[in-house]
């Protein structure tokens, strides 16, 4: 294994994340992604968009360092250089209610207790998840798991977030509550990198995509720098951009 993540405060200043990843995998020598490169900016929201088995949670298991095979640099920017990483499958544990979850979080993130109490209600609130404070996430539908991990999330408010496919548990109305609370954060100056299937919300909140298939990065940039790559006229979607590269 082959990975250096650098907290660096010398790089741009302007930029969050700094990924080279030359080919990462999960053993037997044989690579499932190569040759990824890209960078997210204060305020960027960037989507890794592909099909199924494209590699996009592949990339950010290897951002992450999750991989046996990886040969990579990851640069996290910032004075803190922190990163929040919500993935698509809820982790938790069986003994613990949800507000002691936040709790836990928040002291791993060594958040004052006054601080985090004030953050954590509020985020209750907004995710409508108020009354379920005390109880265990075991007996939680899979959309309220996946705001817990969200809440948890957001507490750290990090240099970046690395969120892996956020849609699919989320009913409509907490989508538009997970929206809307990224568009504060990136407000405030943290970054983005977002994997998603859901072209359509994509295209709406995305800044900058990049577009794996097969393990490769076949397109990158804005969507006019897609439709582009893809010889696709002005008009066209995202999703005919991705129908035409894949
Ligand atoms: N734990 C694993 N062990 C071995 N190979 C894996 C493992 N997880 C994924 N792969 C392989 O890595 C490749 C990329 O998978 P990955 O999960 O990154 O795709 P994805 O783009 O996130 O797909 P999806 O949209 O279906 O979630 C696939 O060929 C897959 O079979």
């Amino acid at each position: 294994m082959a990975i250096s993540i650098d907290v660096n405060d010398e790089m741009d200043l302007n930029l969050v994340l700094e990924v080279s990843i030359e080919e990462a995998g999960y053993g037997g020598g044989i690579p499932c992604i190569s040759d990824i490169c890209f960078q997210v900016r204060k305020g960027e929201l960037l989507g890794i968009i592909g099909p199924n088995g494209a590699g996009k949670s592949t990339t950010i298991k290897a951002i992450l360092g999750l991989l046996k095979h990886v040969k990579a640099k990851v640069s996290i920017g910032g004075s803190s250089g922190t990163y929040a990483y919500i993935p698509e499958q809820p982790i938790f544990y069986e003994d613990l209610t949800l507000w002691e979850h936040l709790d836990l979080a928040a002291a791993a993130y060594e958040i004052a207790y006054e601080d985090f109490v004030e953050h954590a209600e509020e985020l209750l609130t907004r995710f409508g998840m108020s009354q379920s404070r005390d109880l265990l996430p075991a007996g939680f539908s899979k959309g309220m798991k996946q705001k817990m991990m969200l809440m948890i999330g957001f507490l750290a408010k990090p240099d970046i977030y690395i969120v892996d496919e956020p849609f699919i548990g989320l009913d409509p109305r907490a989508t538009k509550d997970f929206l809307r609370l990224l568009e504060e954060e990136r407000e405030r100056g943290a970054g983005v990198l977002m994997s998603t299937h859901v072209l359509d919300t994509a295209e709406k909140i995305c800044d900058t995509f990049i577009m794996i298939s097969d393990g490769k990065m076949v397109a990158q940039g804005t969507l006019e720098d897609i439709r582009i790559t893809a010889g696709q006229p002005e008009e066209a979607s995202l999703f005919e951009c991705f129908d035409r590269l894949m």
